[in-house]
């Protein structure tokens, strides 16, 4: 049995790890933080969970995470990277569901993050938790940079054409949508009911910072710097990310073949059948990303739909996921769910 602590239990990544361990049969959590609601019941505080956890929140200073097998960071910016060095020093491995590790240029993280990074070496080292490209160094990894939720869509959207060599990587355009969840469960006025519901807005268009993520994955991907337009939206759902991404071709290939060939043996990317409109609720709940591929009228533009639920694929799920493959434990174990209809 795995020992898990998570700190940053009462946000909603933080819940949907509760979700995925409490029916994970490797996993006993053994300590899951709450700075304001240490010493309430986790099963009071979430009724979904009653049944399935007996623990208390506790404070971060006494939650013992030292004596953990992995620990979950599902905190704001800036937090693991203050607890990461002491916990791999104790022998404890740590996946930071929040950005800390996942930028390796630092300055460029400085930048869009704003503060400065308390542990650039532990930057150097982490593996960016990917499992679509970098399966192997997840394997032996002690520190995993769980990647964000829209970075997860769009990189596994581009990834094929991208790697294959065969658009004009100046100029990829990602046009994304994300439920309300996607923006963590601390009250801001942009997701008030009000605001967000019966709404529907492009926001961060001159920069958001999944832009610095996404470029570095995909010019990874193309052995070369990309050229990325990247416009998200708040849509008025709970969960779900729909990513439309454009792209010129410079060849002409069979793409939904390439895409196929690509994801084969992949669990969690589903490749659909040619002309398909995939839709947030047929990955709901699920750690899937579905894909389809389009060329309208047979030109040279290519279209590509990529759909995942930001709670799980875009974090949680995908954490455990590697937590799967760290472990040398089944990459499906515990998040192997069909999604949740209608
Ligand atoms: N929501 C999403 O779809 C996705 C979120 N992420 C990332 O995952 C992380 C968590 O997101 P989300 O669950 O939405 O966030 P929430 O705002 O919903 O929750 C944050 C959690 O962190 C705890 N916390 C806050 N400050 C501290 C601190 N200084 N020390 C310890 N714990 C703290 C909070 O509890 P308390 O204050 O009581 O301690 C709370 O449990 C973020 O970095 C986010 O960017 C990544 C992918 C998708
Ligand atoms: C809808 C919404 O507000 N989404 C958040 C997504 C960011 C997020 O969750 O952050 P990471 O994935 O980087 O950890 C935003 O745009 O800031």
């Amino acid at each position: 049995m795995l020992k898990i602590g998570i700190v940053g239990g009462t946000g909603y990544t933080g819940v949907e790890l509760l979700r995925i361990l409490a029916q994970h049969p490797e996993a006993r959590i053994e300590a899951i933080t709450s700075r304001k609601e240490a010493g309430i019941g986790v099963a009071d505080f979430f009724p979904s969970l009653r049944g399935r956890l007996s623990l208390k929140f506790c404070d971060p200073a006494e939650a013992g995470l030292e004596k953990c097998d992995i620990v979950f960071f599902a905190t704001p910016n800036g937090i693991a990277m203050q607890q990461a060095r002491s916990l791999l020093d104790a022998g404890v491995r740590v996946i930071d569901l929040a950005a800390d590790f996942r930028i390796k240029d630092v300055g460029i993280w400085e930048k869009w993050y704003r503060m400065s990074h308390a542990c650039p070496d532990l930057v150097a080292e982490a593996i960016y938790g990917l499992p679509e490209i970098n399966r192997d160094k997840i394997r032996n990894a002690r520190l995993i940079a769980n990647p964000g939720c829209y970075p997860t869509a769009v990189q596994l959207g581009f990834l094929p054409v991208v790697e294959a060599g065969i658009v004009d990587p100046d100029h990829l355009i990602a046009d994304a949508k994300s439920g309300v969840s996607g923006a963590g469960r601390n009250p801001e006025t942009h997701t008030l009911f009000a605001e967000a519901a019966d709404n529907f807005k492009a926001y961060g268009v001159p920069g958001h910072r999944h832009l610095p993520e996404i470029r570095q994955g995909l010019s990874s991907a193309a052995g070369r710097p990309v050229g990325l337009t990247f416009v998200p939206h708040l849509t008025p759902m709970i969960r779900g990310i729909h990513a439309t991404l454009y792209v010129r071709l410079t060849e002409d290939a069979d793409l939904q073949a390439l895409y196929e060939k690509r994801y084969a043996g992949e669990p969690f990317v589903d490749v659909l059948p040619a002309g398909a409109h995939p839709e947030t609720r047929s990955v709901r709940g699920s750690n899937l990303c579905r894909i389809a591929v389009h060329r309208p009228q047979g030109g040279d533009t290519a279209v590509i739909l990529s759909v995942t639920d930001n709670l799980v694929k875009g974090a949680a799920g995908q954490a455990v996921q590697n937590m799967n493959i760290m472990f040398g434990l089944p990459e499906t174990l515990a998040i192997d769910h069909v999604p949740l209809l209608p």
